[in-house]
């Protein structure tokens, strides 16, 4: 690859995390766009997690070119029709604590039972390649709105969302569990093959011009 750093256009740090450890044997440098010295305030107008992905990977790699990647990520809750869905960071306002969010979510979800608890992370990742060309993979983490809160891991609603496979909500598994089950691993597992694949050739084609 020509290319050697990736910068996340994330200014979540909870995801950050989890990024980088997921990233770390493609080889590459990752740095987060407050690394890459870049602050910017992104408007997250699209209307799927595709879309808001895309919108954040461009707006950082008109500033910085090279490899941006962006993820859009959310909880999907079926018996509340979707919701937070692609707004679950402004749910109630961004403001507001997981704390407060996950107990509406609690109370909110509180009449229906068993399969009724349907839930699931979301999560789109969007890369945008130094030539421009922009590429996706998306994938989820199926569980159940749990009973009560439980688990210290992870960030935001990963201790209200309980993952049958494991008799745990997202918050008590360990980074390392997490990420071999999650959304994001999932989605940036794929995203990774993606670019070996699109960056390999690239590579392939410059060499065989030499
Ligand atoms: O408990 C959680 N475990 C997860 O694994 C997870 N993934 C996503 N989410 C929620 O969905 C929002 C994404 O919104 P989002 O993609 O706009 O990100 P964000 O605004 O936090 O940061 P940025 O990447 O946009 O800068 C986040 O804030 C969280 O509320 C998660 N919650
Ligand atoms: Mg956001």
């Amino acid at each position: 690859m020509r290319e050697n750093r990736i910068i996340f256009a994330t200014g979540n740090e909870g995801k950050m995390r989890e990024i980088r450890e997921i990233l770390k044997d493609l080889g590459m440098e990752v740095c987060s766009m407050k690394e890459a010295g870049i602050c910017l305030d992104i408007e997250e107008n699209g209307t799927t997690f595709g879309e808001n992905a895309e919108i954040k990977a461009m707006a950082v790699w008109k500033k910085s070119g090279g490899i941006v990647l962006a993820d859009d990520s959310g909880l999907v809750v079926d018996c509340l029709g979707g919701e937070p869905g692609i707004y679950s960071a402004r749910y109630m306002g961004e403001e507001t604590s997981y704390e407060i969010k996950n107990q509406t979510i609690l109370n909110r979800a509180a009449l229906f039972e068993g399969e009724d608890r349907s839930a699931r992370f979301v999560c789109n990742i969007a890369a945008v390649l130094p030539d421009g060309r922009v590429l996706h993979t998306e994938a989820a983490m199926e569980g159940l709105i749990a009973d009560k809160p439980a688990g210290g891991e992870g960030f935001g609603y990963d201790p209200i969302l309980y993952i049958p496979e494991f008799h745990m909500t997202a918050a008590e598994l360990t980074m390392d569990q997490k990420n071999r089950i999650s959304h994001r691993g999932k989605a940036l597992e794929a995203m990774k093959d993606k670019l070996k694949e699109q960056l390999g050739e690239e590579r392939h084609e410059s060499t065989d011009c030499q």
